[in-house]
């Protein structure tokens, strides 16, 4: 029931309201009267919250009722802000004039909103928008669906760890999740953690072909697009893939590369690249970094086509500009299809049409894109140069068109033209020289006379209004025209709207032509984008083969803020170690090697002077302070599982980075362990990359080991920072020379000197001294507590500690 209050039942309007509202119980309804979406009741109240709107009240003469409501014409931007706070949106509009309506207006859903089935252009973000469901059976099914492009796709999973990553790839606005996964309240609060979308439901009803789980993702995904759709939507054809087809990036290597999202700061390698100029390739550039590929053949035809672009500059310069006034095709194909493109989808269609053929004779063979010049040309002949942006709104088909609508145009036309004859004849008429032809809502067209002139009114006039000064008047004649005026008015909306409806069904007709060019046209951008932005950055084309070879590679987007120190890598496969102070660029150095990686395995130019590179199989990282994600685990428990997964995965086409692995536990512990890892690292033999500040590691004795330190120098200011990496292990850790740069108290570093010192000189023979001790006592003469406080003797003289920091 409507919360309110009074005894009397629910007005009508509300009545109505709440038929509506209840069919939709998970919806939001927005509910409209006259320009503005209302609720009531506890809805009123929570969107008055959600939008810090006033809350007024709804009074009929014994019922009131809390209501709030929006501006129709600020819709899309509150509408925005909805379904970001987690609201699904239905709206109800108005589906007959007012002025039509017997007794109550009639009002239909008209959309239903929610961020994973958006298609209206105003709310969608320019990236992929995908609704993903995920379900169980013969492994882990999860499909994704893109309602703006029709795009559907899924794929089997293994284990819940490659879910995670496929879903992390993909960024899904909205999330089915099958009642199992659902049910089970650990999966749910890991999920959630992960993934704080909104989940909504679905039925699970297997469809199309493939493994069961796959089926019900699929089948969940078509249910829930028919309901919010309206039933008018088919996807493109199901696409199974294999996320085994591309580089394997786990959600720990597109993080901690900064790929999409910036750790810190604002800067991404996405945001280095792009410099699409249509949205279709916005999108494309996004799903290549996504899946990297794993074979040279298409990799080298991609870089052919990069590297036209960034030697051809102003043929480059030419797409880039005509590519840029393009409509996003993609999506105006499925509006096409929904029945939901408008007249300015229509003009941007024609605009869109027209720039095609010069970007075909621009490329010649390089672009085949379909011919679409008969709808180009019917697209011309039909519209206005500036339609309006509702068909409601009327003048958007263009005179001499349709013989039909030009006579009926021409007769309106006369029609008026009676109006404006009439004030000039009824003025010589009558002698009243103010006399005056107007129009309003009310009472149509009408004679106004002022009040001077009042004696010379002829009888014939009949006053419909009288005013302060004037009276208006009408006369059996003009009501006549006026009626016909109105009918063809009618008749001309009706004409336009056919008409329209009309080229927009020859428009749908062409939709997976204009999916076909927009598809050519976003691998054009991607391939002028890549090459704009190596020509503007310095990048070269890489070669692939079996060594790890980058002469002066640079680090994509640091070397955007500031001057940058470019280095070298060489290596076959080998474990190159490599250390340094703190603060030097040890991690810059780790995570420049894979992003050049990454950049030559979506067939881009490198940042670099030269580079040739294996095909890697996956970049797994080890990078930076672990955020607990999931909660509950420690840093280090996060880090040990990451290094587990790598230790794992890692195969000799591997790229590995490993940053300071074995930070999070006590020094013995932590040496203990870097060391087992790079052991084990050096055993898959895959090219790893490992940082540490443990030089015990600089000198085991593995055949493969590579030492490379990152150079720094002091001086009696402090440390400079070369930012240079050279061949050796460094000299020693500046660890407390990079504390105090800190702003560590002077005390402290002043201690931690002392310290260090004694630490080092004890470490020459550590264990001679604890054996001493050991020599000098008598067991069986030490009572238990003495034999424990021994014990943490004998440990502190083994590690070389002062005994004072073992108490206890
Ligand atoms: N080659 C380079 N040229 C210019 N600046 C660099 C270079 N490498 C790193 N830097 C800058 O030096 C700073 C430290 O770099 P980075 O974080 O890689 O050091 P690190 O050795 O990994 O330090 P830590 O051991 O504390 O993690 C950063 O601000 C980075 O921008």
């Amino acid at each position: 029931m409507l919360k309110g209050e009074g005894p009397g039942p629910l007005p009508p309007l509300l009545q109505q309201y709440v038929e509506l509202r209840d069919r939709y119980p998970e919806y939001l309804l927005l509910f409209q009267v006259g320009d503005f979406y209302e609720c009531f009741g506890e809805d009123a109240e929570r969107l008055a919250r959600a939008l810090g709107l006033a809350l007024t009240h709804k009074t009929s003469k014994d019922f009131t009722t809390p209501m709030a409501g929006i501006p129709i014409r600020a819709f899309d931007a509150y509408a925005e802000r909805l379904l970001k706070l987690g609201f699904r949106l239905a709206v109800a509009d108005q589906v007959e004039p007012a002025e039509a309506a017997e007794g109550l207006v009639r009002r239909e859903v008209t959309q239903l909103l929610t961020p994973g089935t958006l298609v209206q252009e105003a709310l969608l973000p320019r990236e992929a928008n995908y609704l993903a469901a995920v379900a169980t059976g013969d492994g882990w099914g999860v499909a994704f669906l893109d309602v703006s492009t029709g795009e559907f796709k899924g794929t089997l999973l293994k284990g819940r760890s490659a879910l995670y990553d496929e879903l992390f790839r993909h960024r899904p606005a909205e999330v089915l999740l099958a009642p199992e996964l659902r049910d089970n309240p650990e999966f749910l609060e890991e999920f959630r953690k992960r993934f704080p979308v909104m989940l909504s439901e679905a039925p699970f009803e297997p469809e199309g072909e493939g493994p069961l789980a796959l089926r019900r993702a699929q089948g969940a995904l078509l249910a829930y697009a028919a309901r919010t759709q309206g039933g008018g939507f088919t996807p493109r054809p199901f696409c199974s893939y294999d996320p085994g087809a591309f580089m394997h990036l786990p959600e720990a290597t597109l993080r901690a590369l900064e790929v999409f999202e910036p750790l810190r700061g604002q800067d991404t390698l996405f945001g280095v690249l792009d410099e699409t100029r249509t949205a279709p390739g916005r999108r494309l550039l996004q799903s290549w970094l996504r899946h990297p590929l794993l074979d040279r053949g298409p990799l080298e035809a991609r870089l052919v086509r990069v590297e036209r672009f960034v030697r051809e500059g102003a043929l480059r310069e030419e797409v880039r500009r005509r590519l840029f006034r393009l409509a996003d095709l993609e999506r105006l194909a499925t509006r096409l299809e929904l029945g939901r493109a408008g007249p300015k989808d229509l003009a941007a269609l024609r605009r869109s049409l027209e720039i095609l053929p010069g970007i075909g004779a621009l490329l010649g063979e390089e672009a085949a894109l379909p011919d679409l010049s008969a709808l180009r040309d019917e697209l011309r002949a039909a519209l206005v140069d500036e339609p309006p942006l509702k068909l409601s709104e009327g003048g958007l088909i263009r005179e001499g068109y349709d013989p039909h609508l030009d006579a009926l145009r021409g007769a309106q036309r006369e029609g008026v033209a009676y109006f404006l004859e009439l004030e000039e004849r009824e003025r010589a008429r009558t002698g009243i020289p103010t006399l005056k032809v107007g129009y309003n809502a009310v009472f149509g067209y009408h004679l106004e006379v002022t009040r001077p002139y009042y004696e010379r009114v002829p009888p014939e006039y009949r006053p419909v209004q009288t005013l302060k000064d004037r009276q208006r008047y009408t006369l059996p004649e003009m009501r006549e025209r006026e009626r016909e005026l109105y009918r063809l008015e009618a008749q001309v909306r009706r004409r336009e709207e056919e008409l329209f409806l009309q080229v927009r069904e020859r428009a749908r007709g062409e939709a997976e032509a204009l999916r076909e060019a927009a598809r050519i046209l976003a691998e054009l951008d991607v391939y002028a984008a890549l090459a704009e932005v190596a020509v503007r950055q310095g990048y070269v084309r890489p070669r692939f083969g079996e060594r790890l070879l980058i002469r002066a590679g640079r680090h994509p987007v640091v070397e955007r803020k500031t001057p940058f120190v470019p280095n070298d890598l060489e290596t076959g496969g080998e474990l190159v170690l490599v250390t340094g102070p703190n603060m030097a660029g040890k991690s810059t150095f780790l995570r420049q090697t894979a992003l050049i990686a990454l950049l030559a395995q979506i067939g881009s130019f490198v940042p670099a002077e030269e580079a040739e590179l294996p095909l890697f199989d996956r970049i797994l990282t080890r990078i930076g302070a672990a955020d607990d994600l999931a909660g509950g685990r420690s840093t280090f428990m996060v880090e040990m599982e990451e290094v587990a997964l790598i230790l794992k995965e890692a195969t000799e086409q591997s790229l590995v980075l490993l940053d300071e692995v074995g930070r999070g536990t006590s020094s013995l512990d932590g040496v203990a362990i870097a060391t087992a890892v790079a052991e084990a690292l050096h055993e898959r033999r895959c090219y790893a990359l490992f940082a540490t500040h443990y030089f015990e590691l600089t000198a085991l004795p593995l055949p493969r080991l590579k030492n490379l330190h990152v150079a720094a120098k002091e001086e009696a200011g402090g440390l400079t920072f070369y930012h240079q990496v050279l061949p050796g292990p460094a000299s020693k850790s500046y660890g407390v020379e990079v504390a105090r740069l800190a702003g560590l108290p002077k005390e402290v570093v002043e201690r931690a000197r002392a310290l260090l010192q004694a630490m080092a000189a004890r470490r020459e023979g550590p264990g001679e001294a604890a054996l001493e001790r050991l020599l000098t006592l008598d067991p069986d003469r030490l009572t238990p507590l003495e034999a424990l406080r021994l014990l943490h003797e004998l440990k502190a003289l083994a590690l070389g500690l002062p005994l004072d920091t073992m108490k206890g």
